[in-house]
This record gives C-alpha cells, sequence and structure tokens, in this order.
C-alpha cells in the first residue's frame, strides 16, 4: 500500500540499492601507500644508491613497489605498502616497533621479514637468507622478488661503482638461489627474474 503524506527529505535507500564503490575509490588502501610513501621517504633522505649516479635511494623501494603493480598485477595495499617500506628496518634508524605503531601488526610482520640483521656479518645474513626465503609468507616473498628484479636490473644497466665483474656474477649466483625458495609465488615475477639471471650468468 502507497504512503501518505510528503515524501521523505532523503531518499530511503536500501542496503542493496547503494551502488558498490569502484575499486579506485578505495580510500583507506589508496591513503595507506601514500602515508608509506612519505614515511619512506623521510627515512630515506640523505641516503643514495651506490650507482655512478648517486640516485636517491626512494626510487628503489619506489620502483619495488612498481614492480609489483605493473609486473607482478599486485593491488594488495597491504603488500605495496610493506614493498615501500620494505629497507626501512634495515638502512635507517627505523624501528620494527615504530613500523607496527604506524603501520599495524599485518606490514610490521612482512617487514620484519624481509630485513636482515645487520649485526651479523655479511657471509652469515646473505646464507641466512637462502635457507630462510622458502619459509616466508606469501606477502614477504612477492616483496623479495620485486626487491631482487630492481637489483638485478640496476647492475645489468649500471653496477655499485666499486663491483668487479666477479661481484656482479657473486649477486646474479646468490640471488638465483634466494629466489629458488620463492618458486610458486608469482609467475610473471618469476619469469622476469630468470631471464635477467639467465642473460648475466
Ligand atoms: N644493485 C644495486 N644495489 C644497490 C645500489 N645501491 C644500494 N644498493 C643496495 O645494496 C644491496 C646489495 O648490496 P650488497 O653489498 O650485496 O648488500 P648489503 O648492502 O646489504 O651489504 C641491496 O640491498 P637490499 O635492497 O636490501 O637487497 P639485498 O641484496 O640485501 O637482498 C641494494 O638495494 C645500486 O646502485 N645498485
Ligand atoms: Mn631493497
Amino acid at each position: 500500500m502507497e504512503k501518505e503524506g510528503p515524501p521523505p527529505a532523503y531518499p530511503d535507500l536500501s542496503e542493496e540499492q547503494i551502488p558498490a564503490p569502484p575499486p579506485y575509490s578505495d580510500a583507506s588502501g589508496i591513503m595507506l601507500i601514500v602515508k608509506a610513501t612519505d614515511f619512506a621517504a623521510r627515512k630515506h633522505r640523505k641516503q643514495k644508491r651506490k650507482d655512478p649516479q648517486q640516485t636517491p635511494y626512494i626510487n628503489h623501494p619506489v620502483g619495488v613497489a612498481r614492480i609489483l603493480t605493473s609486473e607482478g598485477g599486485i593491488t594488495d595495499p597491504i603488500v605495496l605498502a610493506a614493498a615501500i617500506l620494505h629497507d626501512t628496518v634495515e638502512d635507517t634508524n627505523t624501528t620494527i616497533d615504530e613500523i607496527e605503531q604506524e603501520f599495524g601488526r599485518e606490514i610490521r610482520n612482512i617487514i620484519a621479514e624481509v630485513t636482515d640483521d645487520k649485526s651479523l656479518p655479511k657471509e652469515k645474513r646473505k646464507a641466512l637468507q637462502v635457507e630462510q626465503t622458502p619459509h616466508k609468507s606469501r606477502q614477504a616473498k612477492l616483496v623479495k622478488l620485486a626487491d631482487k628484479l630492481y637489483n638485478l636490473r640496476d647492475i645489468e644497466r649500471s653496477p655499485p661503482v666499486w663491483w668487479d665483474c666477479r661481484r656482479v656474477k657473486e649477486y646474479f649466483k646468490w640471488s638465483r638461489d634466494v629466489i629458488a625458495g620463492c618458486k610458486g609465488t608469482n609467475d610473471a615475477l618469476e619469469a622476469a627474474l630468470d631471464d635477467i639471471i639467465n642473460r648475466n650468468l
């Protein structure tokens, strides 16, 4: 039966009638990524890459996130924010507690998984990456794959100034061993890594 009286001031939309927002209006995911970018840019602000051009360090974590979106097809804001933050604890004064406070438990766990213990000798750190990578979460493996792909491309294009051929080859070999532990995580990234490694070994 029709209701009598004036129409309501606001349309009475039931839940089904409210259109689902399109994915690009997921404001919280976008805000998380922008916050992570700002945080990482401030933390890495004084650092440069080891290339002859002394590229600003922040180009690396941003580029790692870009590899995940454009080549890996990853759109999960948690993984993308973790990619942008992935070197803050290892390479700046950022603590893992600070990451948890600012970005929550899930991102904290991913960052902890991809952070080397810099108090260990380099040989040991490198060996631990090979040993421990297979046991890491899918999210951490995604960040690792994109991190290695970015670094190998950097080396192929323009190696760190003091690296000789042997050092370059060693990094390629070691990367191959680390990413073997990520098998089955992301076909596109793994194929791109296979290509660049085969070209250089
Ligand atoms: N290829 C390249 N790497 C550079 C450059 N500048 C800084 N790096 C960083 O150096 C690290 C690789 O250098 P290494 O001598 O093997 O390692 P270390 O700095 O951790 O001792 C990478 O750290 P990471 O990202 O934490 O990755 P990982 O290699 O430690 O896994 C990479 O991001 C550059 O110009 N080219
Ligand atoms: Mn890195």
